[in-house]
């Protein structure tokens, strides 16, 4: 099966899953999401109180040899087993989660592009570009909520490494996308644009 990969990147609290979630939801059954997140690579090694202290902006923190074998296996019509993190713990799990190879294939991440590995299997890479202002509200209200952080682990994560990987590694990263759209999650004039691109592509 021929399927056509779709990249959407952007800094964290863009709207990056949002605008997935939109563009899968007019593809019932055609499509298959791959998180990087699932790629951060496991600290089974380390204690919580170190894991909570990584870098998980950096690009090195994937392990992006796994994903782009999988990526691989998806595009020559075989499933893939795709690790399930776990945020509350900065840890992989022991589960897996599988995936379907699919006509539509979502890669989704905050450091896709800064992946050559990764960018050279997208025939589509979308940006979703968000204020850093209007992103860090999003992410403290998420991490709290659904990732069971605390405002002062967000708040030291933030200044001490989401913000600067973000200018040095994923902001730049944006001149390898082929479309950006402000305000992903609830742009509907990209969104449909991209839909009917998709559709097209797909045939
Ligand atoms: N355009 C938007 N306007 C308002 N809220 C949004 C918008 N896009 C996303 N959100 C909200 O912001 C939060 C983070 O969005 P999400 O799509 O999970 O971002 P990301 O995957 O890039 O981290 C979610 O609660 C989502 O509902
Ligand atoms: O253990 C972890 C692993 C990752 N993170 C943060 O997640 C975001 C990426 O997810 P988005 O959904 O795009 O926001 C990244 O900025 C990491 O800092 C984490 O907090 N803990």
């Amino acid at each position: 099966m021929a399927s056509l990969t779709v990249g959407v990147a952007g800094g964290t609290g863009s709207g990056k899953t949002t605008l997935t979630r939109k563009l899968v939801e007019r593809f019932p059954g055609k499509s298959s999401v791959v998180f990087h997140d699932s790629y951060y690579k496991a600290h089974d090694d380390l204690a919580y109180e170190e894991r909570c202290l990584l870098n998980y902006d950096h690009p090195d923190a994937f392990d992006n040899d796994l994903m782009v074998e999988h990526l691989r296996r998806l595009a020559a019509g075989r499933p893939v087993e795709c690790p399930v993190y776990d945020y509350s713990s900065y840890n992989r799990s022991d589960r897996t989660r599988r995936i379907e190879p699919a006509p539509i294939i979502v890669v989704e991440g905050i450091l896709i592009y800064a992946a050559p590995e990764i960018c050279e299997l997208l025939d589509i890479k979308v940006f979703v570009d968000t204020d850093a202002d209007v992103r860090i509200l999003r992410r403290i209200k998420r991490d709290v909520v659904e990732r069971g952080r605390t405002l002062e682990s967000v708040e030291r994560q933030y200044l001490t490494t989401v913000k600067p990987m973000h200018e040095l590694y994923v902001e730049p990263s944006k001149r390898n996308a082929d479309i950006i759209v402000p305000n992903g999650g609830h742009n509907l004039v990209a969104l449909d644009m991209l839909i009917n691109k998709v559709e097209r592509a797909i045939g």
